[in-house]
Formats: structure tokens, sequence, C-alpha cells
């Protein structure tokens, strides 16, 4: 088990920088997850990590030691990637053993079948152990993957959005696994992935990498509800954030031109600002009492859940409604929002006047 941390790396390709003066650090036995678009360097800094690619500046450090001279192996980190870097031509248990029979680690045979037997039925893959990998799903290759840098007992996991190629169920099923795995290895795990289900639901943190830079560091439900500019409040949420523009009348917010007026509880707003205001949809209270009138624009049916996508004046507005609720397209509703729920962003800076 180790602590991670990068002080001030930047890596350029050329004239493309992919990570510019990166601070970031993931404690001992985290499952820290970072989320970013493509290109957003994601891969570089666990690349840099793992020793795979050498910074332009900046410090990698590996339980507080800079490993700037220490090789791949040295730095004892597993890598597991969407592609399964598997040998098709061998069994599962032969795939397995591979890592484990370099004669550095100075195992026996009854040791490394030990081993393999162990991780095997962690990942529920016994009944696999003398099949041949291509012969597997892909969702198979990809616990065998994953088994093959567990049995090295390392004491970091690099995870390059191991998941993305398998369908959604598997998806879903292996999300739970390896963060079942996470709790009983105990190690550390650096996660990368675009996919912001997959941030919100595995990890212990999020950090939000945008162009080389890390936004924000929090807990799912700190990023979550309070992002720190416009940027993260888009990247996490389906559907995203709803932000409007308009300004601030004491403690009404007043939307641009066809908008409307709703109450919020501001708090550091500037008056006269001209601002954003951010509204999870699962905040947006639709009732026949309620102060604005919209018309629905789209329905999506998710079973527990309804999305509305509701007009009102130029605004297309994402609101979570019961599956229960009644309602079909263009009917007229009126909708109001939870005052406290409302964050306000500086249109200008998309910086979220709350945070400090
Ligand atoms: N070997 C390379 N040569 C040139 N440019 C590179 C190289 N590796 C990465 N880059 C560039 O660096 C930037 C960051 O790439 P990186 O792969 O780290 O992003 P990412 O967030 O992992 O994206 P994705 O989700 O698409 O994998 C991109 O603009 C990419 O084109």
């Amino acid at each position: 088990m180790a602590n991670l941390e990068l002080r001030g790396v930047s890596k350029d390709f050329g004239a493309n920088k992919a990570l510019r003066s990166l601070d970031l650090r993931i404690e001992d036995g985290e499952f820290f997850v970072l989320l970013g678009q493509t290109g957003a360097g994601k891969t570089t800094a666990l690349r840099v990590f793992a020793g795979l690619e050498k910074p332009n500046d900046g410090q990698v450090l590996i339980d507080g030691e800079d490993v700037a001279n220490w090789t791949v192996a040295e730095r004892d980190v597993a890598l597991v990637l969407q592609q399964y870097s598997l040998y098709p031509r061998l069994t599962v248990r032969g795939n397995l053993e591979f890592p484990l029979r370099s004669k550095i680690r100075g195992l026996n045979d009854a040791e490394i079948a030990d081993r393999v037997e162990k991780v095997a039925k962690t990942l529920q893959i016994t009944a696999l152990l003398d099949r041949k990998v291509e012969r597997l799903s892909g969702g198979e290759m990809q616990r065998v993957s994953i088994g093959r840098a567990i049995v090295r007992e390392p004491r970091v996991f690099l995870m390059d959005e191991p998941l993305s190629a398998l369908d959604a169920k598997l998806r879903e099923t292996l999300r739970v696994e390896l963060k079942k795995l996470h709790n009983n290895l105990g190690a550390t795990f650096l996660y990368v992935t675009h996919d912001q289900v997959e941030a919100m639901s595995m990890g212990d943190k999020i950090g939000v990498l945008n162009k080389g830079k890390l936004v924000q560091v929090g807990t799912p439900s700190e990023v979550y509800n309070n992002p720190c500019n416009t940027f993260v409040a888009r990247s996490v949420g389906t559907p995203p954030m709803n932000l409007v523009k308009g300004a601030l009348d004491g403690s009404t917010a007043v939307m641009d031109a066809n908008g409307f007026c709703l109450p919020v509880q501001a708090r550091n707003a500037t008056e006269g600002k001209d601002l954003l205001f951010g509204v999870r949809p699962e905040n947006l209270v639709i009732e026949s009492g309620a102060p604005v009138e919209a018309k629905v624009f789209d329905i999506e049916d998710h079973g527990v859940i309804k999305i509305l996508t509701i007009e009102v004046g130029a605004n297309k507005l994402h609101a979570t409604v019961s599956a229960q609720m009644k309602v079909s397209l263009d009917e007229t509703v009126r909708f109001g929002w939870k005052a406290d729920k409302v964050l306000l962003f500086d249109q200008a800076t998309g910086r979220n006047l709350a945070a400090s």
C-alpha cells in the first residue's frame, strides 16, 4: 500500500501540453477516480505514475519518496487497461501465473498455485482456470486482466478505463466487484474514466481534470452538490445541472429575456452581477400551485423516474419527477425550485460564488 503524489507535474508532447503543473495527492488505500473528457490528460497522469512517461517538470512521489529514478518494476504498480493485455494462447491459469514466474520474485510452484487459486476465487473465475483466454467473453477477459494485476500483490493499482469496452450490464456488475475488491485488498486505486457515473459510483474521491489541470477534488457528494465552477457542474450528474442566465434582485433570481423570477437563498452573490443560476433536475418542483408556467418539450421514462425537459422562455430545463406523474408532451405545467438548493455562478468566470 502506498500514497501517490504529483507535485507541479507538466508533460508536453511537442506543442501539446498534456499536463500543466498538476498537483495531485492520493491517500493510502483510497479509491481515487480521475474524471475528465477525452484528451484531458488522464492516461498521461497514469503513465507518469507508472514510470512509462517522464515528466518535463515536477515531482512524482510514492510514499513520500521521489521516484524519478525508479524503474517501472521498482514502482510496484499494476496497470489495468481498457484493452486486455493477455496472452490469448495461454489458459487463464497460465496468464495469472505469468507475472509470478519472474526469477526476482523467487516464488516456488506451490506458492504460485496458491496465489492463483486465491485470486481466481476472489474474482469468481475458478471454473475458467483451464480455459484458453481466446475462448473467453469480454467480461471474463477483463476479470482475468484484473486478476493478473492482483496476483502480483502490488502497492498500487492504476486502472485506465478498464470497463469501457464492456456492455452496460457487465459494466455495472464489474463496478460493484471492483469496489468490493478494493475494500478487501485495502490497496490504493487510481482509476481514470470519462464516465461520470463510474466516477460517482466508485470513487472515495473524484478529481475532475480539464486540459491537464485539476479543477476540483472532493467526495462524490461534494463534487455533485457543490461544484466549484460551471465546468464541474456540467461534467457531473445526468442530466447535468440546469444553468440559467440572470441576475439577483434582493433574494429573487430574475432571469434574462423571456425568462422567469424565482426566490433564492443568496449568500455571497453580488447585486447587479451577471449570474448563472444552477439547479439540479431533482430540485425543480413540478406542481399545480408552483409559480412559473412552462411547456413540456420532452419526456424520458426511466422506469422509477421520468426526466422532463420543460421550456420556459428561451430556456430548456431538466426536471426529474416520479414515474407515477401523469404528464404528456406539449402540456402546460407549473414549476418552482427549492430555493435553498440553487447555486450561484459568476457568468464571466464560471466560478461558484458560494465556494471559497
Ligand atoms: N504519445 C503522445 N504523443 C503525442 N501526443 C500525445 C501522446 N500521448 C498523449 N498525447 C496528447 O496529450 C493529451 C492528453 O492525452 P491523454 O491520453 O492523457 O488524455 P485522456 O484524458 O486519457 O484522453 P482519452 O480519454 O481520450 O484517453 C491529448 O491531447 C493527446 O493527444
